[in-house]
């Protein structure tokens, strides 16, 4: 569960990025996250993996206080977490099979297991047939999925997305909320921010923010 109990965040003195924010995101839920440019949608989500703090108020994820994390609970934070940021992105140097394991290698997974397990998440983002190219190979959509694979292939209980459809063409950003929902669908938390009317159009539930504001929900 995600709780956000009023919530703000001020970068400077005017840079006053998140007002006030309350709001409940249930185990298992699949929200988005809607707002024009600048509004907070990324703040917001950095908040979750604690890579920003909030200025005042409690982000609370199952339960535990992420803006009192001590440094030494992040990396525990995060193991439970599947982030999809603009930040993060492939190493072009490594094929898209390595890019995948290295989150189990890097917490001390045996090398012939993380293969498995990467293989498998590749697999369920419809990439197994291109796991031995280099990313630069991939289209932005594809790209994208094995950014989500990358995500997931820890089994986090929750998803965080960034835009992730930002610059892809209508038939793979479908594949890329496709991949997503079909976590979802397995018992997975997802918060995905958007700009695209026809995804927000289609969910079952959408966070609005406007400068730093959280709109009403539709119902
Ligand atoms: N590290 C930072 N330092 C100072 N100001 C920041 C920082 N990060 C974000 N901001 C400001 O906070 C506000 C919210 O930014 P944020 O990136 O969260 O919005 P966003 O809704 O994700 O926008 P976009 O869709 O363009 O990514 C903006 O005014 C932005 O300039």
């Amino acid at each position: 569960m995600i709780e956000f109990q009023h919530v703000s965040k001020q970068y400077s003195a005017d840079g006053v990025a998140l007002r006030d924010l309350s709001f409940t995101i249930a185990k298992g839920e699949l929200v988005y996250l809607a707002g024009p440019s600048g509004a907070g949608k990324s703040t917001l989500l950095k908040m979750i993996a604690a890579m920003e703090r909030p200025s005042s108020g409690k982000v609370l994820v199952n339960g535990q206080d992420i803006g009192a994390l001590k440094r030494a609970g992040i990396p525990f934070l995060r193991r439970n977490l599947g982030l999809i940021f603009q930040e993060q992105r492939l190493l072009n140097d490594r094929s898209v099979l390595a890019n995948v394991m290295m989150p189990l290698l890097v917490t001390g997974s045996a090398r012939g297991a993380a293969e498995q397990r990467a293989r498998a998440a590749l697999d369920k983002v419809g990439l197994l047939d291109r796991a031995d190219a280099q990313p630069l190979a991939l289209s932005g959509g594809e790209q994208q999925r094995v950014s989500i694979a990358r995500a997931i292939v820890n089994r986090p209980q929750i998803i965080l997305a960034d835009e992730p459809t930002a610059n892809l063409d209508r038939a793979s950003a479908s594949k890329v909320i496709d991949a997503l929902h079909a976590f979802h669908s397995v018992g997975v938390t997802c918060l995905i921010s958007s700009h695209d009317e026809q995804i927000l159009d289609a969910a079952a539930r959408v966070i609005h923010l406007e400068r730093g504001e959280l709109m009403k929900e539709a119902a």
